[in-house]
């Protein structure tokens, strides 16, 4: 074995020597020069240059040195980085004809460009063409009918997540919009953990710093057994093909059956799988695709799952960070929130009159976005641009950490400031204001014949989303509360406040607030919410005793008080003991897994971790900063779109924490989220027993090991994957 990897590798590095010679030797006209950049060494390039996380930093640095547009040698292969919009639009959109194929991804198993698995890997050809137009398809069909309702659906689960389980507040957003998707692609949400788990696999599939075949492409051409790697895929292959032909099936079985309504007459609040889906347009009008298979059918729906599962909850997790870090904007979003909506969740309906909403999103994905150095595309024909050779085959990257920073658009490109889509005096200003700002036809989604298929979703995913996340909490950073100790001197001047002091406290999450005593020295790091103790005790007796009522439900929210509302959507009415409560018990599944009841005596317990001291003075603290209307925008300076790389890589910038594969999703950090209005947490927390009752909020599936184990078995499962 060792003889083969050792003759490999000399095969490799003399191919790579040769060609580069070669190329070196390449006579360019006088007329063009060749791109600026790095200088590399032989074979490898500049490959030992790139850091090992945030990779993006380095190529933002070489932007800086050479330019709008530079080229590196990456193992042999030409990479072409573009830092400006206007080169991007000059290459990718205007000579679309030439800029629109991609790269070759060496550790997948089937060649990406021909295979016909996933839209955004293809090269254009036939399958690239009739799958995208299948794509608009389903997505204007989709949109039109506003999603189905499906993102303001899973928002009332995510809330409650949120409520109860805080700690955990990546895994809800990444299961909020994994849930969407799932039902957007299948009608269902239970295959999200599975949807995610593919996404994930895939990922480490594409992404250069991933799969060790993208890192040692020739280890793709051993046998399995010699290598990890390459067995490693074709399970993850075989698995993803084996769910995505599962779920196809499923939707079809569920098509066939006698009762099942029309698209349009389906109510969003029918049993589940009669909904509409993707799949079900694939199926319903299938001969109009002209797919080549089936099974082309179920990776085209697959791969729009994957796609949305794998991107759109990092920028949740980055709104996050931005509202703690930034916390001086907050109040304006809470205030727009709170005249528009009032005490109703947000829908997709109100975007035109939520600007700030708006604002808060784009100016997310600007400050992180989820793909930073880009998707590649690569040209098929030697071009020239500014006097520049661009030489044929080169991989071209709209680096959008760089795009997203241009010091002349947005001004101190490095601070999360919404106000620069509010604010007339600010260059990124658009009206009119329900209409803008918008992240559609934004840098992020890409270029010319490639664009993004996914805008939409996005859009109304993070709309929905993090507009019903504003609307129930507030965050801030994880600190320690200032300790409440009180001088002898001071008592009675904050006894002269005790409704102040309670309002304070009131704010923190119902129930979550001690019994406020003024002399109370705080030492506690965690505080239990001993409500939903209460909430979960009280429901696991009901069910206990079967008396369970099949549409009430009993939720008591506050520990200071004596309350508990009882909802009754069917106007109260009592109904016994009769079969529809059984009925409803047995669509009641509950289980260790559920995200939110347990079984009796083992219940689960909110906690609010309070951090130890912060240290001193981290690079972001902008509490100075105070949003105005009136505030003239900084001028723009040379220096401002340095500072990222100033403050990621030299001081330890708490924000710049990222996974390193192709999509930055920041890491779980600690930061306390607090309700926000108690009526509100109860509604949420009223709907989402009624709609678990009503069997809407399944678990999620287990499709491997007989059904009890993601590991599943030599032929299928869920690989590891590292972050
Ligand atoms: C934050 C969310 C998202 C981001 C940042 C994002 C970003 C991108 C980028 C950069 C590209 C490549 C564009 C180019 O090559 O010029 C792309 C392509 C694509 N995206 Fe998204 N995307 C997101 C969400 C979605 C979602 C939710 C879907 C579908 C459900 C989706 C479906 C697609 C498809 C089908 C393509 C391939 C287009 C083609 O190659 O012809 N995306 N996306």
């Amino acid at each position: 074995m060792a003889y083969i990897t050792l003759l490999s590798v000399i095969v490799v590095a003399a191919v790579i020597i040769i060609v580069e010679r070669l190329e070196r030797n390449k006579r360019l006209p006088g007329y063009l020069r060749p791109l600026p950049g790095p200088k590399g060494l032989p074979v490898i390039g500049s490959v030992h240059e790139l850091p090992e996380r945030n990779s993006w930093m380095k190529f933002h640095e070489w932007g800086e040195k050479y330019g709008s547009i530079y080229q590196v040698n990456l193992a042999g292969v030409n990479h072409v980085w573009i830092t400006r919009d206007s080169v991007a639009h000059d290459l990718l959109s205007k000579r679309s004809a030439i800029y629109s194929d991609r790269p070759f991804i060496p550790a997948l198993e089937q060649d990406n460009r021909t295979s016909g698995q996933y839209l955004p890997l293809m090269s254009r050809n036939d399958k690239w063409t009739r799958q995208r137009k299948f794509a608009k398809q389903i997505m204007d069909t989709s949109e039109k009918a506003s999603f189905y309702g499906y993102p303001e659906l899973e928002s009332i689960r995510l809330l409650f997540e949120l409520m109860t389980k805080p700690l955990e507040y990546n895994v809800a957003m990444e299961s909020f919009i994994a849930r969407v998707t799932s039902r957007l692609a299948w009608g269902t949400a239970t295959p999200s953990d599975e949807l995610k788990q593919r996404a994930r696999e895939l990922l480490v599939g594409v992404s250069p710093s991933g799969a060790l075949g993208n890192k040692l492409p020739f280890i793709m051409s051993l046998p399995e057994q010699l290598a990890s790697a390459k067995a490693w895929e074709a399970r993850r292959s075989r698995t993803e093909k084996k769910f995505f032909e599962t779920m196809q099936d499923e939707v079809r079985d569920s098509m066939h059956a006698n009762n099942f309504p029309k698209p349009a007459a389906a109510p969003l609040f029918s049993a589940p799988r009669s909904r509409p889906s993707w799949m079900r347009m694939f199926l319903e009008r299938k001969p109009s695709w002209g797919f080549a298979s089936e099974l082309e059918g179920a990776f085209a729906v697959g791969m729009h799952g994957i796609a949305g599962a794998l991107t759109i909850a990092a920028p949740m997790q980055s709104f996050c960070l931005a509202l703690c870090h930034y916390p001086q904007y907050q109040p304006i979003l809470h205030e727009e929130v709170d005249r528009v909506l009032g005490d109703r969740m947000p829908t997709f309906e109100d975007m035109a009159h939520m600007p700030v909403l708006r604002a808060f999103i784009r100016e997310t994905l600007r400050w992180r976005p989820p793909v930073p150095t880009g998707i590649p595309h690569e040209v098929i024909q030697d071009d020239m641009y500014n006097g520049y050779h661009i030489p044929a085959g080169s991989v071209i990257h709209p680096l959008e950490w760089s795009i997203s920073r241009d010091p002349k658009v947005f001004l101190e490109p490095d601070e999360w400031n919404p106000m620069r889509w509010l604010e007339a005096q600010y260059p990124t200003y658009q009206e009119p204001l329900n209409k803008y700002p918008t992240i559609t036809q934004y840098s992020q989604f890409g270029y010319g014949r490639r664009i993004c298929q996914g805008m939409g979703v996005t859009e109304a995913d993070l709309f929905v989303g993090l507009g019903s996340v504003a609307w129930l909490f507030s965050m801030g950073k994880d600190e320690p509360e200032p300790e409440v100790v009180l001088e002898p001197e001071t008592e009675p001047e904050i006894m002269q406040q005790p409704a102040l002091y309670q309002a304070q406290a009131e704010e923190r999450l119902p129930g979550l607030s001690p019994p406020v005593s003024p002399t109370t020295k705080t030492r506690s790091h965690h505080r239990v919410l001993s409500s939903e103790q209460l909430f979960f005790e009280q429901n696991a007796e009901r069910i206990k005793r079967r008396s369970w009522r099949s549409s009430e439900v009993s939720f008591a929210c506050s520990q200071g008080e004596e309350e508990s509302s009882t909802i009754s959507s069917d106007g109260g009415s009592d109904v016994g003991d009769a079969d529809p409560i059984k009925t409803a018990l047995s669509r009641l599944t509950l289980n260790r897994n559920d995200s939110a009841i347990s079984i009796p005596g083992e219940f689960p317990v909110l906690r609010i971790e309070v951090a130890p001291p912060a240290p001193p003075a981290t690079p972001l603290e902008h509490k100075s900063r105070q949003p105005s209307p009136a505030r003239s925008p900084p001028q723009a300076s040379a220096s401002a779109s340095t500072s990222a790389v100033d403050k990621s890589m030299d001081k330890e910038d708490p924000t710049m924490n990222f996974s390193t594969l192709l999509i930055a999703k920041p890491l779980p950090f600690k930061f306390n989220l607090q309700i926000r209005n108690k009526e509100r947490a109860r509604m949420v927390a009223r709907k989402w027993a009624e709609l678990k009752v009503e069997g809407e909020f399944e678990d999620a599936r287990i499709y491997w090991g007989d059904g009890k184990s993601t590991a599943g078995n030599k032929e299928f499962g869920w690989g590891e994957v590292c972050t």
